[in-house]
């Protein structure tokens, strides 16, 4: 069910002696009214569904309203109008009328001009994000070509078995591009060999998706991956970026399922995804994974909240949002 925004989430420190520049989220952010003018919407998807369907932790259901949390006392560093869009709930392990929720209110969003920036929730969140994008794109956007790049640790092309989860997202969209006749272009950034069997890496190469593993991630190669990343984004004109968090090492994020042996480091993940966010054709940021459950003292929910804004700001000044 869609849940209208808690506006009592967003609430924290105020220094009015220093006027409007002294301002955080929680003094800017209002609730959203479809026809205000186009901003940074922020929509969660509480849902438990696809992490248990896939076996793992749960707990991501409350993602949305402890991220909230962490964003409220965030600097408000840009003009562009900042909106909660409410939340998208998972009801009774009904999963995908849950994503068709989430696909249907992505959809009004991005019809509407605003740039959705969704709280899982699992990554299950992917498929419903999709959704919406690929509506919105059939009705205004029909020649266009949309790539999604994933910065996760895993593959998230597993075979639904029989419904899907936190693990198919990426293949269920690459059935979907197939059906539709679109082509599926792929970018998975930070895939663990540790994490992932010979299966789901035959897996992508069947379906043409890119891949770069963790190891290839490092200060002395950020370079040339960097460059992967522009010469993706080159080859299409809309970008799906979806963060699963576990793409960050353990020990910075052990606020996931799953967490990660190795990782993508916060200081080169920003970087990456500052080079995602450069090409000003991101339509749509998602967060995934976030389990509070397994925060050490918010730790996790600090780095996940830094993130949000790196995103947020970069969103905001793209020619995208005009
Ligand atoms: N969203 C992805 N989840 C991983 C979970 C791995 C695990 O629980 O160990 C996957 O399916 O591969
Ligand atoms: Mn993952
Ligand atoms: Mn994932």
């Amino acid at each position: 069910m869609l849940q209208l925004a808690d506006m009592r989430l967003w609430s924290g420190r105020t220094d009015s002696e220093d006027g409007r520049a002294g301002e955080r989220w929680h003094q800017r952010i209002s609730p959203l009214q479809l026809d205000n003018p186009p901003g940074i919407a922020i929509l969660g998807f509480a849902s438990d569904e696809g992490v248990r369907r896939n076996k793992g932790r749960i707990g991501a259901a409350k993602g949305p309203r402890i991220l909230r949390l962490a964003m409220a006392n965030l600097p408000a560093t840009f003009d562009l109008p900042l909106y909660d869009a409410g939340n998208v709930r998972v009801d009774r392990e009904d999963l995908e009328s849950g994503q068709a929720l989430l696909g249907a209110r992505i959809n009004e969003l991005l019809d509407h001009g605003h740039f959705p920036f969704v709280l899982g929730g699992g990554h299950e969140i992917a498929y419903g994000s999709y959704q919406g994008i690929a509506r919105w794109m059939r009705e205004l956007h029909r020649e266009k070509t949309l790539g999604i790049i994933n910065f996760d640790a895993h593959l998230d092309l597993r075979i639904p078995a029989p419904k899907g989860s936190s693990g198919t997202p990426f293949y269920q969209i690459a059935e979907q591009c197939q059906i539709n006749g679109r082509p599926f272009k792929y970018l998975c950034v930070g895939a663990a060999d540790n994490a992932n069997t010979p299966a789901l890496y035959q897996r992508a190469d069947e379906l043409g998706a890119e891949v770069i593993r963790d190891r290839e991630i490092n200060s002395w190669n950020l370079e040339k991956v960097k460059t992967q990343i522009r010469e993706f984004a080159d080859k299409v004109d809309f970008i799906y970026l979806t963060v699963c968090l576990d793409v960050l090492p353990a020990a910075e994020m052990p606020a996931v399922s799953a967490p990660s042996g190795r990782g993508v480091s916060m200081a080169l993940l920003e970087e990456l995804l500052d080079t995602v966010l450069d090409s000003n054709k991101v339509c749509l940021a998602d967060m995934a994974e976030f389990n509070p459950y397994f925060d050490i003292e918010d730790h996790a929910a600090r780095t996940a909240a830094r993130l949000g804004f790196q995103i947020a700001n970069r969103a905001a000044r793209s020619a995208h949002m005009g």
